[in-house]
């Protein structure tokens, strides 16, 4: 079975490895949205694979950690692209949440990458 929960926060971020004239290249900022799903099987008591409860409470510390952040200042974020959030993500949830099958880091609503670890 397979759960997800989607997150939001709010950021700002410069890609410093793209060209100067790249328009990434500059601050800015979006309305970030992260989809933590979860695989397993469902507890015969309790009808879950994780209640959602406990992953809004694993992830919580990261989430005030990115909310109303530049990224780009963040230890392992010094080049904060949709991808290298995914996998921060990935490795800082993993130990509370061994579930965890896929972080989806949505930058805009067309645009996301997706970590299987
Ligand atoms: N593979 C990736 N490509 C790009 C990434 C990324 O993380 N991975 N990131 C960017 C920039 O962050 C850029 O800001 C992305 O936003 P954009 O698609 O330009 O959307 P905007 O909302 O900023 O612009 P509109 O076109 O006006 O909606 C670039 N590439
Ligand atoms: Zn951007």
């Amino acid at each position: 079975m397979k759960i997800t929960q989607a997150f939001t926060f709010e950021a700002a971020h410069r890609l410093p490895r793209v060209h100067e004239s790249h328009r990434c290249h500059r601050m800015h900022g979006h309305s970030y949205r992260v989809d933590l799903r979860l695989a397993g099987p469902v507890d015969p008591d309790t009808g879950f694979v994780v209640d959602f409860f406990d992953v809004e409470a694993a992830f919580a510390p990261l989430l005030q950690r990115l909310d109303h952040h530049c990224l780009n200042e963040i230890e392992g974020l010094t080049n904060p692209t949709a991808e290298n959030i995914a996998i921060w993500i990935w490795n800082h949830v993993k130990p509370d949440l061994p579930q965890i099958a896929a972080v989806t880091v949505w930058e805009t609503p067309h645009c996301w990458a997706e970590y299987e670890g």
